[in-house]
């Protein structure tokens, strides 16, 4: 794996469009399938997906957190989604949230951006609210691993506005230091640096510039939380460059087919790509 981070989201985002695919294993998807709410209904439901995406879609992001309900056989399970992922050529973020004082964060890092972990993911998805620099410990190894890290900056939901809208002492809000911070840390890397920013298309329009970070973003909430390929545009303009729209139930929901699930992302990708050429 001798391309960064930057470079190997970038490629797939050209040559298969601009598409993240969550695997976000609901209960009530597993009962929409026909599956049982059990580990083999979630190996079912996560095998099906990388089946019929993987080897198409830009990006996939399993959500740890639907994995980690079934304890250590649902973690074996989300191994083998992410090993299976990636050998199908899709860039997997794995999406768990992770943040923690920088000595715990260390460990964080092992665990998703080592080479060697069983969980080892293109980048992980963390959140900056113990402090931008907490999460040091993932910046470092994600370079040194040619992995990427996306932190927080505008989440989706209605909630995130009380902390990242909040006004600092500088007179910028936290999501604009945090952008900002992550475009320090990128520098001038070509054609990105690792660290990318989670901003939702169902956000209001910011009112700071999001063109200087140098990584990508992130823009989960398409389809299921309402936001639209239009909202991509309203965020980041047109011709906007390294934007990863993510949509997880709105895609799942047309399984449990490949046809399905294969039609329905290709049906967002060029929605999408109509918008964003
Ligand atoms: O980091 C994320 O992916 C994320 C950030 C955010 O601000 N909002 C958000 O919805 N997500 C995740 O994106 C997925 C959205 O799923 P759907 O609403 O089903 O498309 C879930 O796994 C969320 O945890």
């Amino acid at each position: 794996m001798g391309s960064t981070f930057g470079a190997r989201l970038r490629t797939a985002l050209d040559t298969r469009g601009p598409l993240c695919a969550g695997i976000d294993p609901h209960s009530s998807l597993l009962a929409q399938w026909d599956l049982t709410d059990d580990v083999a209904g979630l190996e079912r439901f996560s095998f099906t997906v990388v089946e019929a995406l993987a080897d198409r879609v830009a990006a996939l992001k399993p959500q740890s957190a639907f994995f980690e309900r079934f304890g250590s056989r649902g973690i074996a399970v989300l191994e083998r989604t992410v090993a299976d992922a990636r050998s199908a050529g899709a860039v997997v973020i794995m999406d768990a949230k992770r943040g923690d004082i920088g000595s715990t964060v260390a460990a964080y890092a092992d665990a998703y951006l080592d080479p060697t972990s069983p969980l080892f993911s293109d980048a992980l998805t963390a959140s900056p609210y113990l402090g931008f620099g907490s999460l040091e410990p993932l910046y470092t190894l994600a370079e040194k691993n040619n992995a990427g890290v996306f932190v927080l900056g505008l989440t989706s939901n209605p909630e995130g506005a009380q902390v990242q809208g909040a006004v600092g002492a500088s007179g910028r809000t936290v999501a604009e230091e945090i952008i900002a911070a992550a475009a320090a840390r990128n520098g001038d890397a070509s054609p990105m640096g690792p660290i990318g920013v989670v901003v939702g298309g169902t956000v209001e329009t910011p009112s700071f510039d999001l063109s200087r970070l140098n990584g990508a973003y992130l823009v989960p909430g398409i389809g299921a939380q309402g936001a639209t390929a239009a909202d991509v545009k309203r965020i980041f303009g047109s011709g906007a460059r390294n934007v990863v729209p993510a949509s997880s139930r709105e895609i799942l929901r047309s399984g449990p087919s490949a046809a399905g699930l294969r039609d329905a992302a290709a049906r967002t990708v060029e929605e999408l790509q109509g918008i964003l050429d």
